[in-house]
């Protein structure tokens, strides 16, 4: 697995100092508003889990799974909810926790999906952010770390599913899926 890795972007330290900042900044906003967090899976898997331990406010939790990627390096545009909410948005001010913004798609489709679900008010917490691909218009409300337009795995991200379990987050070599 390691052999397939071209360059280490962010090493399991790095990610762990910046997750508890975010963590801080969240805690002290939603004071107060009790936040439903929704989980975007499989990607963001990990993070949520580091990220709601560093949480010190009351909160409620829910998971959504969504694809559309498969086994590519480019999105189909078609996103696909694998598994729904179980808790209802309706009034409630939503966290939506992802992994990375890539095009946007992911995001956007489900802005648009807890919107027309009357949530009360919708945030993002975004771990990773490459800008260079997005094609739908919009940014995260907490934002990791900006990444370069490179094909990126580890800590639940994925190609073909494989490298979630990675710790940190590197590129991989492009002959892995050129091949
Ligand atoms: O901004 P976008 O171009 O839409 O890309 C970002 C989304 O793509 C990945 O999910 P994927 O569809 O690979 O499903 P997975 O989380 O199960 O890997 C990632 O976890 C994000 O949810
Ligand atoms: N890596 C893994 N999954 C992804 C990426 C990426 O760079 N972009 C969107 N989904
Ligand atoms: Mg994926």
């Amino acid at each position: 697995m390691q052999n397939d890795i071209q360059e280490v972007l962010y090493s399991e330290q790095q990610i762990q100092d910046k997750i508890k900042e975010m963590g801080e900044q969240i805690s002290r906003d939603f004071e107060g508003r009790n936040p439903l967090v929704i989980c975007v899976l499989k990607g963001a898997f990990i993070f949520m889990a580091d990220l709601v331990k560093q949480i010190t406010i009351p909160l409620e939790l829910d998971f959504m799974a969504v694809s559309s990627y498969g086994a590519s390096t480019k999105s189909s545009g078609v996103v696909k909810i694998i598994k729904d909410l179980d808790i209802s948005v309706e009034g409630r001010h939503i966290l939506i926790v992802e992994d990375i913004i890539d095009s946007g798609l992911t995001l956007s489709y489900l802005i648009d999906v807890l919107e027309r679900r009357n949530a009360l008010s919708i945030t993002v917490a975004a771990l990773f952010d490459k800008p260079a691909r997005r094609s739908a218009e919009l940014d995260a409300d907490y934002k990791g770390f900006v990444i370069p337009d490179a094909f990126v795995v580890g800590y639940g991200l994925d190609y073909a599913e494989k490298y979630r379990n990675l710790p940190y987050v590197g590129v991989l070599k492009p002959e892995v899926y050129s091949q």
